[in-house]
């Protein structure tokens, strides 16, 4: 039995992981916590819980929860998740990290963009980035896990077959994505209101999404190659999903059917990325509520260009989906495990 507690497990990633853990025969829920509702059972906050999940939240006892629990998932904002990773660390315990607080590789860069200080640089040195296509036998040794942005696990899955082989141009790269209100959390905020955002679409963070540099780094250590790409970011009137539509210059000499089968092969044995056939485009209807990458690509003769397009649902392959993918791998179970999925459709 793998033990387990969820710090914010009210909010969205939060009660997903809750969604996804709670039945799980392998699986035991510690402690489930939360400032703001502490003392209130999680199914009478959540209906959708009723009659499966009994627990009542709890205010964090980090010294409690590192004590029972073999591996913490952290669900909170960025900043908080640094004192939570020292303590776990200390009693040798394991930590997903759902925010940013240990994507960035050079502490300043992280300070930069995310205006508070890294307090653990030693942590963050050994911290494993949690994109389990990219590097899954790292995933299997970590003791903390950085998990990857939303928006940024389906840049990076939807440019890695081309990044590994030095296919593209690396400054040529054009990241248009559109993602669900879920995205921007469960606390309560003017722009997100169902008035603001229904019949409606905007960018957002233009030029300075605090994304860009962790797609970038990882990019970079894809393609061994220093990448800078432009990301423009948008906000959509849906609850879950992202869509990515990736553009990029391709270098001489490749096909439309080379890059197709290029893709095919890297992602041939992957469990959750799908690639299309040739002329198919995902829609984010089709991952709904399921941990899978649905990915297509074409190379446009006439531009040099390759487009991609790459759907996930944000708050699973995005956030709590890939988070208990990590959980497999870090416990040497089935990578599949309880995310066996099919999408909700229509
Ligand atoms: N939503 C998404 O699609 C994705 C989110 N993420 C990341 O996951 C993390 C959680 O996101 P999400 O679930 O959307 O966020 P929510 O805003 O929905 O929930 C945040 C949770 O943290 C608690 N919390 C909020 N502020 C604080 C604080 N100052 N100290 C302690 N607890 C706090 C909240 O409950 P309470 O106030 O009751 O304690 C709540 O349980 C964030 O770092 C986010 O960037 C990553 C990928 C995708
Ligand atoms: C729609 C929306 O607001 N999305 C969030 C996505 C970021 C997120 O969810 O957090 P991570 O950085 O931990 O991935 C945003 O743009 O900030």
């Amino acid at each position: 039995m793998i033990h387990v507690s969820i710090i914010g497990a009210t909010g969205y990633t939060g009660v997903e992981l809750v969604r996804l853990l709670g039945l799980r025969g392998d699986v035991v829920l510690d402690h489930l916590t939360s400032r703001t509702y502490a003392g209130q059972k999680i199914q009478h906050l959540f209906p959708h819980l009723l009659g499966n999940i009994d627990h009542t939240c709890e205010e964090l006892d980090l010294e409690q929860v590192t004590t029972d629990s073999d591996v913490i998932f952290v669900a909170l904002p960025h900043g908080h998740a640094l004192p939570i990773a020292k303590k776990a660390k200390e009693k040798g315990k394991k930590v997903i990290d759902l925010g940013a607080d240990f994507r960035l590789k050079d502490a300043a860069v992280y300070e930069e963009w995310y205006k508070v200080p890294h307090t653990e640089p030693e942590l963050l040195e050994e911290a494993v980035y949690g994109l389990p296509e990219w590097d899954r036998d790292a995933i299997k040794d970590a003791a903390v896990i950085a998990n990857p942005g939303c928006f940024v696990t389906s840049i990076l899955l939807g440019l890695m077959p081309l990044m590994k082989k030095g296919w593209v141009v690396p400054n040529s790269i054009v990241c248009d994505s559109k993602s669900g209100t879920s995205g921007a959390g469960r606390a309560g905020n003017v722009a997100n209101l169902f008035t603001e955002v229904e019949s409606s679409f905007k960018a957002y963070g233009v030029a300075h999404h605090r994304h860009t540099p962790e797609i970038e780094q990882m990019l970079t250590q894809m393609a061994g190659t220093d990448t800078m790409i432009q990301f423009t970011p948008h906000l959509v009137p849906m609850s879950r999903g992202i869509l990515s539509t990736i553009y990029a210059t391709v270098t001489g000499g490749h096909t439309a059917a080379e890059i197709h089968a290029l893709f095919e092969e890297t992602y041939a044995d992957e469990p959750f990325v799908q690639v299309l056939p040739a002329g198919m485009w995902p829609m984010t209807k089709s991952v709904k509520g399921t941990n899978n990458c649905q990915l297509g690509v074409t190379y446009d003769e006439r531009t040099g260009r390759v487009i991609i397009v790459s759907v996930i649902d944000n708050l699973m392959k995005g956030a709590a989906g890939q988070a208990v993918q990590n959980m497999n791998l870090m416990f040497g179970l089935a990578e599949m495990t309880g995310l066996q999925m099919i999408g909700l459709f229509p």
